[in-house]
This record gives structure tokens, sequence and C-alpha cells, in this order.
């Protein structure tokens, strides 16, 4: 699905199976992904999504079914030229200060982003001259995020950027991605932060057991529960809790009944809430979370 955009996708996934050994990682998947798109990868832990970016990168190539990147074959470097990627784990060579490592990477490339512009770019300027070997697991983390963005890529897959980041760091790398986005570049990410998927993707496409299980727009995702809570103090301040599926029909009622209330609130239901509907309570195990984030 390309929600917004029209064009030739960026990204095309076409009815993929990979599998390994008795494991079927992915399973008959399809997606495709429009110029400019953020979109954001939701599933469980297991459910397929390092393995989808694997094939997109062409890290790993696909047991049935096409890849493309660009239209290209994604396993031929010259159509890597246009990707930048973060993966879930990083090895950085821990002797090495954290300029020469971008240095390093910024060699593959044609029209690299300057170093110290995008130390800059990404609040790690002052780590410059450190060996990477000295960076906390947050410094590594960004560095990781940095290096995907050294070579002014179209396409940037980003697995689990804001892992093990502070609620500063997080927010901070928002705004880069964010600005990422603004300027044009097409971004695939995945998360276990239901609040970043929420802060940033405009598009979620959840996974689970191989399957995409949905693919839409974020508003469109969160109407798919259908339910909203009312709240309101009653009567004595005793506050109630109402779970309905037409929030204006209820307060209009409310309204028309002639019963006291003060501080009325009306809450849709969150991403949370619409991830544990659609995996059937898979969130419950997934090590997602929505503490310790502020947006
Ligand atoms: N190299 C591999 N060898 C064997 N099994 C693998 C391999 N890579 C992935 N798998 C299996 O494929 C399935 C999908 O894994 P994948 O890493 O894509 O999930 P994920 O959605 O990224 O999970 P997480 O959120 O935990 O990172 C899992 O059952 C995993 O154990």
């Amino acid at each position: 699905m390309n929600l917004n955009h029209d064009g030739e996708p960026v990204v095309s996934v076409d009815d993929v199976t990979r599998t390994f050994g008795d494991v079927v990682a992915l399973d008959h998947v399809s997606l495709d992904v429009g110029p400019g798109e953020l979109v954001g990868l939701l599933g469980p832990n297991g459910a397929g999504k390092s393995t989808l970016l694997s094939l997109v990168s062409g890290l790993r190539r696909p047991d049935a079914g096409t890849v493309r990147l660009l239209g290209q074959d994604p396993t031929d470097p010259a159509a890597r030229a246009t990707l930048g990627m973060t993966p879930q784990e990083t090895g950085l060579p821990a002797t090495l200060r954290v300029a020469e490592v971008v240095d390093f990477v910024a060699g593959h490339y044609p029209d690299p982003v300057p170093t110290p512009e995008l130390l800059e770019q990404f609040g790690i300027a002052e780590l410059a001259r450190r060996q990477t070997g000295s960076l906390s697991g947050g410094q590594k983390r960004r560095l990781a995020v940095a290096l995907a963005m050294t070579g002014r890529p179209r396409v940037v897959l980003l697995d689990e950027p804001t892992t093990g980041l502070d609620v500063a760091g997080r927010t901070a790398l928002w705004d880069t991605i964010r600005a990422c986005h603004q300027a044009g570049v097409t971004i695939l990410l995945t998360s276990h932060y239901l609040e970043e998927i929420q802060a940033l993707a405009e598009r979620v496409v959840v996974i689970d057991h191989g399957r995409v299980l949905a693919d839409d727009s974020l508003p469109a995702i969160l109407e798919r529960v259908g339910a909203s809570r009312v709240s309101y103090a009653g009567p004595g301040g005793v506050r109630e809790e109402h779970v309905v599926s037409d929030s204006d029909e209820f307060v209009r009622d409310l309204v028309r009944s002639g019963a006291e209330f003060t501080g009325l609130e009306i809450r849709h239901a969150s991403l949370e809430e619409a991830f544990t509907a659609l995996t059937g309570g898979a969130a419950e195990n997934a090590d997602l979370t929505t503490e310790g984030v502020e947006r």
C-alpha cells in the first residue's frame, strides 16, 4: 500500500517468503513504500521485522517472491548506494575515534555529509575525538544512526533506532529522524516503543508470525479499535469511566439527561490498545513499552 504518493515505490516487497529451517520468518509478505514515506513496522519479538529489513537491505535473499529497492535488486551493491541502515546491533571498531569512523564510512559514498556537520546534526560533535569503545550505549546508538545518514541516502532502514537511549536522547533523535523525513528521505523503522511509532510514523505496518496483519495510516489503525474512553466526575466528584463506540453520541445523551458532570475527558484508543486487539494480546508479551517516554 502506498498511502500518500504517486509513482514508483522506493521499496517493493512482493509476495515474499523467507524461512530459517522450520521457522517461517516471513510468510507471503507484500509491502510497497512510496517516496518520502515514514513507515513504522510494529510487531512482537520474532514477528519478522528484522528479517524484512535484511531482505530490503540485500543482506539476505527471499526464498520466494521479489524485493526491489528503487527498482533494483538490493543484493546488487549499486542499488545499495542509495541506502542507509542502522541495524539492531551495531559493531563499532572500539579503538577508532568517532570522527575516524564517520570518515571511514563517508569514504564509501560519492557525496557524503561533511563529518563535523553530521556530528553536529546528531548532537555528538563534542565526542569527535573519543574512541568509540569509551562511548556510552546511548552515544553509540546515536553514532550508529548518524552513520546511516552519512551518504545522503534516499532510503533509510532503522531497526530499533532509539533502544537504550534516555528520554532526552530519544526525543533528540526523533527530531533528527523527522528532519530527514522532511528533507524527503524514505524511512522504514522498527520499534518496541509504541510512542515512537505514534510520534514518528505516518503509516503503520503491524506484523506478527511473519504476516502483515494491518497496513494503514496511523489514524486508520487507531480507528480500527473503534472504542473511546469517556470519563467525568459525577455528583459528589466521583469519577466514572465508560468505554463507548460513539463518544459524540454518548456525550449528547449525557447532556440531554441533565446529569451533573465536570471534568469531561474523551480519550481515543491508544496504539497499544490497537496493537493488542490486532495481535490477539501479543502486546502483553511483546516487550513493548509505553513507559518512560515523553512525546
Ligand atoms: N539467522 C537466523 N537463523 C534462524 N532463525 C532466525 C534467524 N533470523 C531470524 N530467525 C527467526 O525468524 C523469526 C523472525 O525473526 P526476526 O529477527 O525477523 O524478528 P523481529 O520481529 O525482528 O523480532 P525482535 O522484535 O525480537 O527483534 C524468529 O522466529 C527468529 O528466531
